[in-house]
Order: C-alpha cells, then sequence, then structure tokens
C-alpha cells in the first residue's frame, strides 16, 4: 500500500540551492572515454540532490527524428475533434485527453483546481495482442490506440520512443554510479523499460483565470523524464530555494528530470523538482515528454544507499504499477479524468 505522504522534500526551501541547470556532454561517456562515466556521474548525483532537473547534450537522439515527432504531435492535434475523441484515453493511460480534460490534483506546490489548458495523446509500450499480460487484463498494460488516417504517424512515435529509450538505458550506469551502486544495477530493473509518452498541444492563450495554467504546477510521477528541447518557450521550473525560472532553452539539448518514483526509490535524496508551463508565445506549443520506468514487475525497493539506521526507509517497496494507481486515486477529481504523467 502507497500511503499518502506525497513529497515532503519540496516543501523544504533551501535559499542556497544552486540557480544553475547543469549540462552534461555525453559525448566522452558514449564513447566510452576512461573516466567518463565516474566524472559524469558525480557530477549526476550533485544535480540530482540540488537541483532535480539537468541538460544533456552529444546525447545521440537524432534531431531529424526529434523534429518529425514535434511535426507529428503537430498532425495529429490538427486532427477534426471527432477523430481524436474516437480515440479516447482509456484506463491503460494510451489515448487522448482533450482540452481542458484534466486537473494536475496531484501537486504539493500549489493548489490546482482548474482544468489545464492543454490537450494530449498518450502511449505506452506496443503489446502484442497475445501478450500475457495483456491476455491476463492487467494495469496499465493494454493497447495504444492508433489514429487511422494519420501516415508514417505510428512509425514516427514507435521510432521515437525506441530512441529516447535507449537514451535513457544509456544514463543508468550515471544513476547507479551517482548512488554508489554496481555499475550494472539499474539496467537489470530497466530490462524492458514501462513508459509513457505524451505528444502535448498547448494552445496559445493571452488571458488565463487566477490559477490556470497550460499545465499546472506538478512533480512527475517517473523515474526518469526526457524533454527535447523546445523551440517555443513555456515551462518554467521551481528550483529547490523556491524560485521559479523559465526553462533555460539549450539547442539540441534535452533536458531530464527526476518524478517521483526516483524520490521514493532513493528515500527522497533526489529531488523530483516541480514545474508548469504557461504558453503566452503567441504560437502554438507542442511538447513530447517521454517519461521513462522500471520493468513492470520490477520492485523498487530502498535503495541500499539511500538508507542507515538513521535513516531509515521512509516508503514501503512498490512497482510501476502500485504507483500508477495510487497516483491515479489520489489525482482523480469528481467530474474530470485525472491526469496521467
Ligand atoms: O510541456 C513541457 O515543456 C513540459 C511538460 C510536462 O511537464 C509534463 O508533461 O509533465
Ligand atoms: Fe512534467
Amino acid at each position: 500500500m502507497i500511503e499518502r505522504n506525497l513529497a515532503p522534500n519540496l516543501n523544504i526551501i533551501r535559499p542556497d540551492a544552486p540557480e544553475e541547470i547543469p549540462v552534461f556532454d555525453l559525448g566522452p561517456y558514449l564513447l566510452g572515454e576512461a573516466g567518463a562515466m565516474e566524472k559524469l556521474g558525480t557530477e549526476l548525483r550533485y544535480a540530482l540532490e540540488n537541483v532535480g532537473f539537468y541538460f544533456i547534450v552529444n546525447h545521440g537522439l537524432d534531431q531529424a527524428l526529434i523534429d518529425r515527432t514535434f511535426a507529428a504531435a503537430r498532425r495529429f492535434h490538427d486532427l477534426p475533434l471527432e477523430e481524436k475523441l474516437a480515440l479516447k484515453l482509456n484506463e491503460h493511460i494510451r489515448g487522448y485527453q482533450p482540452m481542458k480534460g484534466a486537473v494536475t490534483r496531484h501537486s504539493a506546490v500549489n493548489a490546482n483546481n482548474l482544468p489545464n489548458v492543454n490537450e494530449a495523446i498518450f502511449f505506452g509500450p506496443e503489446l502484442v495482442d497475445d501478450h500475457p499480460d495483456v491476455l491476463a487484463g492487467k494495469p496499465f498494460r493494454g493497447h495504444n490506440q492508433w489514429p487511422s488516417d494519420l501516415a508514417g504517424f505510428r512509425e514516427d512515435v514507435l521510432a521515437y520512443t525506441a530512441a529516447a529509450q535507449a537514451v535513457g538505458v544509456s544514463l543508468l550506469p550515471l544513476y547507479a554510479h551517482a548512488l554508489e551502486l554496481e555499475v550494472d544495477f539499474f539496467l537489470r530493473g530497466f530490462k524492458e523499460p514501462s513508459f509513457t509518452f505524451r505528444m502535448s498541444h498547448y494552445p496559445q492563450t493571452e488571458v488565463l483565470q487566477d490559477n490556470e495554467f497550460g499545465l499546472a504546477p506538478h512533480s512527475d510521477t517517473s523515474f526518469m523524464t526526457l524533454l527535447p528541447e523546445n523551440e517555443v518557450p513555456g515551462l518554467s521550473i521551481r528550483l529547490p530555494n523556491g524560485r521559479w525560472i523559465d526553462a533555460p532553452v539549450l539547442k539540441g539539448s534535452i533536458l531530464v528530470n527526476g518524478g517521483d518514483m526516483l524520490r521514493r526509490y532513493t528515500n527522497d535524496r533526489f529531488l523530483a523538482t516541480p514545474h508548469k508551463v504557461v504558453n503566452r508565445s503567441g504560437v502554438e506549443r507542442y511538447a513530447i515528454p517521454f517519461f521513462m520506468d522500471c520493468s513492470y514487475d520490477f520492485v523498487m525497493e530502498c535503495l541500499p544507499t539511500c538508507q542507515s539506521p538513521s535513516n531509515p526507509p521512509r516508503y514501503e517497496a512498490f512497482s510501476y504499477a502500485d504507483y500508477r494507481a495510487f497516483y491515479r486515486a489520489s489525482n482523480f477529481g469528481p467530474t474530470l479524468a485525472a491526469t496521467t504523467a
């Protein structure tokens, strides 16, 4: 059972916390240069203990594929509403969530009460019809819903999610080093990563009500979120010193952050830093965050290097499905669907 202790460390404002989001060049590490893994891993520890966000550059994800995926998000959201509504979000977090279709109630930093001014379509791992989990009706293990009439869309989404997953997995040895664990520690738990891939559309909005956002202040649920650089601004981040900053723009980068599953797994050692979106750019904004988690059946037990007799585990062991079910229940509003990622 997951208890409702949502995010204690978010309430602690640390005036001394850094204001900069670190930038990591993955080039030498991906080439296997001696010492590169240890150096980056140590820097990653600092980033996740003190900021909760970092940029990666030279990450190996093809920019043409990123561009095509942004274009695919636009093409999807340009479809007539009836076609999108035919793919209505199902209980497995796959499908279309209409504009203002969800309230982010699950937030430790703001009392959100108005629906988010965005629409989105969600995908998860593509499972074959006779996958044992599908046949068994396991939660969050259903089918993706694809638009019938959008040439190349499915191929682009599948190529992008495979590529983003490869980037996420390539970072896992750094997380292991950061947490003083054997280098392949997380690779074992992430053999078949769970993920949610979200393609969001934020219409440009000049006038917002009080407490209304494109996406209200929230922390992600994920172990790791990968967000490719967006040419349209709108994302801001609440740093651990309590200050909101606009996310810096860094050409060709991917912004990575930790969510609540990482925070719980690390006994609150690594941050799940809140962020929000408001699109006042004057143009339509699209975003393609990839939320990556461990294998479906893996159980996250408080990491050995994140506990001690004076710092015992604060959370019971949990699986991806346990956390998603808890999140859905705690985020569910009386009339509106829960937000999903
Ligand atoms: O739109 C963005 O830039 C960020 C989106 C986000 O934070 C989310 O979908 O969880
Ligand atoms: Fe987010």
